[in-house]
């Protein structure tokens, strides 16, 4: 079985090419997979399927040729994941599945259509528009913080730190507790501190992620567009430019009217051979 690592800024995936839909893969050969010392390690695993010839994707075949099946590292999926999808399409193009073209270049996700455009060392995807739902809360080690429920396809809460406290102090080893009832499904909870006046920007947002599924990555694209729409609502605009610092890096986020851009560096970093036996739980 072939395997590509590849990241973006940081949220590690293990790529795993599987044009016909053929593989067996299952919530433990998953997590096996994304084990950092059992495994090859990775925050979650991208299948790299034919729309048409996956179930989830096979309503957006006449579309998009390709399907992102992206699972978390502990064998659950997902329905978006933004550093994925440009990780998918840095895939996609250096292994010729998909030629460049001038063109953004369509993905079928279980959240619908993404369409990507590459530049340079940066690879930035369109998803939808962040849409907010009603506050509520995380409780971190005895903190309880007001949050903002954000939906990019997939669930957020994005809790800005009171002045007095530091991003880098929070503990993040266990999950945030948060309303169950509230998040059915689960929820990926940002916290964020206001960063320095970036040039071309018009706000700028420092955060850490704990995420659904994965517990705390360096990064996270769809969480880095759920806090840019919040710094931007915030700022009482509507729309936006948002520089995000994570710890993996710098993501650029741009809020239009009726979509969301995410953009940053995604990169490719091995190719090899997987030994599945090995890996079976
Ligand atoms: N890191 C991803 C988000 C991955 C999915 C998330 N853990 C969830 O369960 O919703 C990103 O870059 O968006």
């Amino acid at each position: 079985m072939e395997f590509t690592k590849g990241h973006g800024t940081g949220n590690d995936f293990v790529i795993l090419p599987d044009p016909d839909g053929a593989l067996d893969l299952t919530p433990g050969l998953v997590a096996a997979l994304c084990d950092r010392r059992r495994g090859l390690g990775g925050d979650g695993v991208l299948r790299v399927v034919r729309a048409a010839k996956h179930p989830d994707g096979v309503a957006l075949a006449g579309e998009a040729e390709w399907f992102m099946d992206y699972w978390n590292s502990d064998g659950s999926f997902a329905e978006m994941c933004g550093n994925g999808a440009r990780v998918f399409v840095r895939y996609l193009l250096e292994t010729g599945l998909v030629a460049p073209s001038g063109g953004a270049l369509p993905v079928a996700t279980r959240a619908g259509l993404v369409r990507a455009r590459v530049e340079g060392a940066d690879v930035a995807v369109e998803m939808r528009r962040p849409r907010f739902h009603d506050a509520a809360t995380a409780t971190l080690g005895g903190l309880t913080l007001p949050g903002a429920a954000v939906d990019v396809g997939n669930p957020h809460l994005v809790c800005a730190l009171p002045a007095a406290l530091e991003l880098a102090g929070l503990d993040l080893t266990r999950a945030p507790e948060v309303d169950a009832a509230a998040f059915p499904t689960g929820v990926n909870v940002e916290f964020t501190t206001p960063g320095e006046p970036v040039d071309g920007t018009d706000a700028h947002v420092l955060m850490r992620v704990y995420e659904r599924g994965s517990a705390e990555t360096l990064s996270c694209g769809t969480g880095a567009c759920a806090v840019a729409a919040v710094a931007l609502r915030d700022a009482g605009r509507e729309t936006g430019i948002v520089a995000v610092d994570v710890p993996g890096g710098r993501l650029t986020v741009t809020v239009t009217a009726d979509s969301c851009w995410l953009s940053g560096p995604a990169v490719l970093v091995a190719t090899g051979a997987l030994t599945p036996d090995a890996l079976r739980p």
